[in-house]
């Protein structure tokens, strides 16, 4: 299962979060009136300008923002000034937004817009992002990379939000996930790969939004529209990240005074909707600057959608139109009284980064893989899998990572399971101290990542571990000998693994088995003697004297296994009972270390073995162990079964 998480922008080496003020800039439209000539603002410099002071017109009242563009400035200026510079954020998984704000007729559109001799801002950014996004040859660190843009664009149209590539999809709902992403579920989404694809889906889109001629526009935007694009970033190799970075390009309906607009019927309607939301967007502003503890975002659609802009995580950057003719006085010193106060907004950008959370039906799912394959092969598997598959669909990525996962050792993913279970309690237990879901998220993410760094270490070694076990598996094969050769303290989990292999393997390797085993005590050639002049045999003798016996069995005919002969220890029964007390007080008393010199006992499974005593108290039997997860009752046997023989030790066994 796929997690969605967030982390801190990485800065100077060491992460931390990185506010960012929203930007502002605003721009003069040219003076458009025939008759009249009298503008009431006037630019100062490249950040400041002025306007009349109505309470006494012999003043001024000036500004300063991060820009101030004159009525000359081109639509290029505006662009490389104000919006080219956040749109490498998107590449790095940040969301970003511009929106043009302002009263009706003031060029919002023509600013967001433009036309095909002066294309705006949307047309500009689209192109840029799509360059970007495919000029990354050459850099080393963007190979593995790839990029997918897709856009949506919707219009908030009295309140309702309309799906303006899918004009059927009427009210869309505006949803927030639990990282506070601003969604839109069921919206449109379309690819786009080259400019023409954005032109295509484009151009009848904006045909689709509401415009109306009213007194001060001949084409008044009666609705705000929202164009989103969504930049994707897919790591083509293992870990397979996949950062989301948002562009919303807005451009907002302007305010109007009816006084002076003359609207009536479905067009007063549409202002009072209007102007509605964008009052509630200046309450939200003013309650991000006076810190009041609820923002009033859900108060109008418009506000929800901008919730990211405005004290979000985005980079945001509000264009503030204003027109210099005297009858927009009102107007402009309201938009620039509200731009003012915007700059003051501080967001908080942070990555959005789809990564793998540790579950435990993957967990479940590798032990039982684990139990019945061999884990190297499993393994092996496993790496092909996740670079075959394609990282490109986000299920294909998720299954990878599944994969990933499962491929780890049980004993590592229990660790995470353990180091997630406890951030979880911890972050139960201060959570009440944060008193801000933006405080508490702060937190989650430095402990995420901190999780992320004990992931990595734990990462390095199971590789490490992984190799280990391949080379004294390839160590074993070469010598042609059998684990039963290594000697019993030497019992590792590489040695561990290999008799599972080893049990499916030819009658010659059965053979080796013999070969290898060898007999202990001098004594032997006496009973050899001594059975060959009493004509009981060895295989008598010895079991009178209390020797272990190992018998030749021929197994029952199996596909490809036909007179493959298995081992039997035939003990007498006081031994084998020491024998099985012995084991039990191991089990009771041994240590981690002590328990993984058992034959067949893993790293894995003698933290299992200790953990479960713990939990339920001293083992009285050493079939006991089946209860023990991950543990079936035949692989207990026959744990039993090669335990003995070891316990058995020092006393000689007979071959025959
Ligand atoms: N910088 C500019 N240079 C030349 N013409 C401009 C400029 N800004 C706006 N205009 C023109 O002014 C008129 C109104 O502009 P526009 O439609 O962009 O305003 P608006 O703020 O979007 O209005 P509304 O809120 O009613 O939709 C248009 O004809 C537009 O071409």
């Amino acid at each position: 299962m796929a997690m969605r998480v967030s982390i801190m922008e990485s800065h100077g080496g060491s992460k931390r979060p990185s506010p960012s003020r929203v930007r502002v800039s605003v721009r003069l439209r040219p003076y458009m009136e025939k008759d009249e000539d009298k503008t009431c603002v006037r630019g100062l410099d490249s950040q400041s300008l002025e306007i009349v002071n109505w309470r006494n017109q012999l003043e001024t009242m000036q500004y300063q923002f991060d820009a101030f563009y004159g009525d000359k400035a081109t639509q290029r200026e505006i662009y490389t000034g104000s919006v080219y510079a956040i749109l490498p954020h998107l590449l790095v998984g940040q969301n970003a937004s511009v929106f043009a704000y302002g009263p009706t007729g003031a060029g919002k559109t023509h600013t967001m817009l433009g036309n095909p001799n002066q294309p705006g801002i949307i047309p500009r950014a689209v192109r840029d992002l799509l360059q970007m996004t495919r000029g990354t040859n050459g850099q080393p660190e963007e190979e593995n990379w790839s990029y997918a843009i897709t856009m949506s664009y919707v219009e908030i149209y009295q309140e309702k939000v309309m799906d303006l590539l899918e004009p059927k999809n009427k009210d869309l709902p505006i949803r927030e996930d639990k990282d506070h992403n601003i969604l839109i579920p069921g919206v449109t989404q379309k690819t786009i790969n080259t400019f023409s694809d954005f032109d295509e889906h484009f151009i009848p889109a904006s045909q689709n939004r509401t415009v109306a001629c009213t007194k001060l526009n001949d084409r008044s935007s009666r609705s705000h529209a929202v164009l989103l694009i969504k930049v994707q970033k897919n790591q083509q190799v293992s870990p397979f990240r996949q950062l989301t970075g948002k562009l919303y390009l807005i451009d907002l309906a302007g305010s109007e005074d009816n006084r002076r607009t003359g609207n009536q019927g479905i067009r007063l309607k549409e202002s009072g909707a209007i102007n509605s939301s964008l009052f509630t967007l200046s309450k939200v502003v003013d309650a991000l600057n006076q810190g009041l503890p609820r923002i009033p975002y859900r108060d109008s659609k418009l506000t929800r959608l901008l919730q990211d802009s405005l004290g979000g995580s985005a980079h945001s950057v509000m264009i503030a139109n204003i027109a210099p003719e005297q009858k927009y006085y009102f107007d402009t010193l309201t938009a620039l009284n509200f731009a003012a106060k915007s700059k003051q907004i501080i967001n908080k950008p942070f990555s959005q980064e789809t990564t793998q959370a540790p579950v435990l039906p993957t967990l479940k799912r590798h032990r039982d893989d684990v139990e019945s394959s061999a884990p190297s092969r499993h393994l092996k598997k496993n790496r092909k899998d996740s670079t075959e598959e394609s990282p490109n669909t986000s299920k294909d990525c998720t299954d990878s990572k599944n994969l990933q996962l499962a491929s780890l050792d049980p004993a590592v993913v229990e660790r995470l399971l353990k180091l997630d279970k406890i951030l979880t309690e911890k972050a139960k237990m201060e959570n009440p101290l944060l008193n801000t879901p933006k405080r508490e998220r702060m937190a989650l993410m430095k402990k995420w990542e901190e999780s992320q760094m004990e992931i990595e270490r734990l990462k390095e070694k199971q590789k490490e571990l992984e190799e280990k076990a391949l080379a004294a598996e390839s160590r074993v094969e070469k010598s042609g000998g059998s684990p039963f050769e290594l000697s019993d303290s030497s019992v590792n989990e590489s040695a561990f693994r290999a008799p599972l292999r080893n049990r499916t393997t030819s009658t010659a390797k059965a053979k080796k088995v013999l070969r290898v085993l060898p007999l202990q005590g001098e004594n032997l050639g006496d009973f050899t003697a001594e059975g060959e002049r009493t004509g009981l045999g060895l295989n008598q003798n010895a079991k009178e004297e209390g020797i272990p016996v190992v018998e030749k069995k021929t197994r029952k005919a199996h596909a490809g296994r036909e007179n493959e002969p298995s081992w039997e220890i035939n003990v007498r029964g006081d031994l084998l009972q020491k024998g099985r007390e012995k084991i039990l007080n191991l089990l009771n008393n041994g240590s981690v270390k002590e328990l993984k010199s058992l034959q067949k006992i893993g790293d894995k499974k003698a933290k299992l073995i200790v953990g479960w005593r713990e939990v339920n108290g001293p083992y009285t039997s050493v079939e006991d162990l089946a209860a023990m997860e991950g543990m079936t009752a035949k692989q207990v046997a026959s744990f039993i079964k090669v335990r003995l023989q070891f316990s058995l030790c020092p006393l000689p066994y007979v071959f025959i």
